[in-house]
């Protein structure tokens, strides 16, 4: 019996809810939110598609009620304020900290073993906030960005190269930020071949800047931040824990010497498994790629010592 928590069912959290059930990844989803009623309203609307759909997962929604999350195995951290046009993630520390936490900490009460994935914003930040404040280890504390970047990233290969986004493999590490994404262009292909082959130097430029910025794109056209992608991307971050699958998946995660940096949740690939982070995985970076991710991590550490600034380590 398999059981995943998602808390927050705003816009990203029931997206991933709903991802989860219709891809059966787990027996039990739980949905959480402060708002009263919106998390039982969405499971009864998502468990009224379940004939439809023809999927066996039951969905519960919860009001504020850690109880009914109990014994998760892994648990989605969606709670918290989305940005608006114009704003960056990093501004939504002030308010998202406080929240993190606390849900965090409610979490582990009731799931003391369960593997946390991180999605609220700034979330580089964020997870490191969890990692720090729970003093859980750092297998079991996961943030969720790259996986949603890479997505993008290979979405904008696709339609550069004009080809099906499902023949195009690429990954984008460092923070989850507009300014500090990594697009991994040098190991980016297009059935096997490096997409150099195919794109100038120009073009895999705009690809990598487009990628960049692709949630503040959706932003200035949504109005709020995006949920469709981030919540499925949530969602296959999750199966890969839950089914054991042992895929390589950029996450931000706590690093000790790796890439160079310590003390920073950053995101790199790594493999994921039942246990959570089951290896970092190490790549050869060159020195362009080096000095990227260092201001990457130099920027993420900035933001991370705002979290002192507001209270919340
Ligand atoms: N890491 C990533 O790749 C991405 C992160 N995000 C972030 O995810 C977060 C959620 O975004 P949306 O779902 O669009 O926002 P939303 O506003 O639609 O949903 C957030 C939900 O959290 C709930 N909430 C607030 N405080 C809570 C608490 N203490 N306990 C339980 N629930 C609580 C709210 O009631 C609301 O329903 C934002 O911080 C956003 O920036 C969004 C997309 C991608
Ligand atoms: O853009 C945002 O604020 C939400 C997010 O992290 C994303 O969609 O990448």
């Amino acid at each position: 019996m398999s059981k995943v928590t998602v808390v927050g069912a705003g816009n990203v959290g029931a997206t991933c809810a709903n991802v989860l059930a219709f891809n059966e990844v787990a027996d039990e989803v739980v949905m959480l939110d402060v708002k009263e009623g919106v998390s039982e309203g969405k499971a009864m609307d998502m468990m009224q598609t379940a004939q439809l759909l023809g999927f066996d997962t039951t969905l519960v929604g919860c009001t504020n009620d850690y109880a009914q999350t109990a014994d998760s195995d892994v648990v989605v951290i969606t709670s918290g304020i989305p940005r608006k046009p114009g704003m960056t993630r990093e501004e939504l520390i002030g308010v998202n900290a406080g929240i993190v936490k606390s849900v965090a900490e409610n979490i582990l009460k009731y799931s003391p073993n369960a593997i946390l994935v991180v999605v609220s914003n700034p979330m580089d930040t964020m997870t490191y906030l969890s990692l720090k404040s729970l003093g859980l280890p750092k297998n079991r504390i996961i943030g969720m960005g790259g996986a949603l970047d890479s997505s993008r990233f290979k979405y904008f290969l696709s339609q550069a190269l004009g080809c099906n986004a499902n023949e195009v493999e690429g990954f984008v590490i460092g923070g989850h930020g507009d300014t500090t994404m990594i697009p991994m262009t040098r190991f980016a292909t297009y059935k096997g071949m490096p997409v150099a082959n195919f794109l100038s130097e120009e073009k895999l430029k705009e690809v990598a800047a487009a990628t960049m910025v692709g949630g503040a794109t959706l932003t200035k056209l949504l109005g709020t931040s995006a949920w469709y992608a981030p919540g499925a991307a949530g969602a296959f971050v999750v199966e890969s824990i839950i089914h054991n699958q042992k895929k390589m998946i950029p996450c931000s995660v706590f690093l000790e010497g790796e890439y160079g940096e310590s003390d920073i949740c950053i995101g790199v690939p790594v493999i994921l498994g039942k246990n959570g982070i089951e290896e970092i995985v190490k790549l050869e970076l060159n020195e362009e790629e080096k000095a990227a991710f260092a201001a990457s991590a130099k920027a993420v550490h900035a933001t991370n010592a705002a979290l002192k600034e507001v209270g919340a380590l």
